[in-house]
């Protein structure tokens, strides 16, 4: 489980998020919200890439703030973008990567690398160097990388920007197959239809919290 207590998160003088108390609990959670109203913000409190300016984020009970390291552990992250998350030329040597951290054995990092490899129709370009995959193959990429190391939970901050339409379905196939935990930051609204829980940001507060339907209903009237 997820807990943000009390949450309050500045840049120098500027409140982006305030004030907020939540437990999520559902499988699968999005965040919604305009420009600028604090979802990437509220993304990285999440596995600690930034902690809160006020209060405490506690993942399964883990202080993002002390337990920063097991924290990572459980709560894989795929960034916008993906260029922040390759980090091997080579593609499959970057999805071995993470793998190797962990500190798998061999057939298995193996394995996981084969089923990543298929999923996400990335066998073929698996001799490929990463910096010359075109943008959608880099988000794929990225992706199949954080999958294949099974956190608990995953935060995807908007996760399709780059996809074409045949590649967004695979991303919604497998996000909706996937056994973990799910917090999406997305503008793509088709792609929550079926979570089961729409949070809706603006300015920094939560101004609705509900199903997705109710939920993206409020939120396309306020942006009418
Ligand atoms: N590192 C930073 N330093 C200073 N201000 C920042 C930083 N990151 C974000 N901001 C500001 O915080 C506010 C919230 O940004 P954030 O990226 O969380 O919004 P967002 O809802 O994800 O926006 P978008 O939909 O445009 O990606 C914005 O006004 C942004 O300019």
């Amino acid at each position: 489980m997820i807990e943000l207590r009390d949450v309050t998160h500045r840049y120098g003088e500027r409140v982006v998020l305030q004030d907020l108390s939540l437990r999520l609990e559902e499988r699968r959670v999005a965040v919604i919200g305009g420009n600028g109203s604090g979802k990437s913000s509220f993304a990285r409190l999440l596995n600690g890439l930034q902690l809160p300016s006020e209060g405490q984020v506690l993942i399964d009970g883990l202080d993002t703030r002390t337990e920063g390291k097991a924290v990572r552990r459980r709560v894989g992250f795929v960034f916008q973008n993906p260029d922040n998350q390759i980090v091997f030329p080579v593609v499959e040597e970057d999805l071995a990567f993470g793998l190797k951290n962990l500190r798998l054995p061999r057939d298995e990092i193996r394995a996981r690398v084969e089923s990543a490899l298929a999923r996400y129709d990335l066998t073929e370009l698996r001799e490929h160097p990463a910096h010359l995959l075109s943008g959608g193959q880099k988000q794929l990429l990225a992706l199949a990388g954080v999958m294949a190391m099974a956190p608990a939970h995953i935060v995807f901050d908007e996760p399709t920007t780059l996809l074409d339409l045949r590649n967004k379905r695979r991303v919604a196939r497998a996000i909706a197959e996937l056994p973990q935990n799910v917090v999406m930051i997305s503008h793509d609204l088709e792609l929550l239809r079926d979570f089961d829980r729409v949070i809706v940001l603006d300015e920094g507060r939560i101004v609705a919290d509900d199903r997705p339907g109710p939920a993206i209903d409020f939120y396309e009237r306020r942006m009418a």
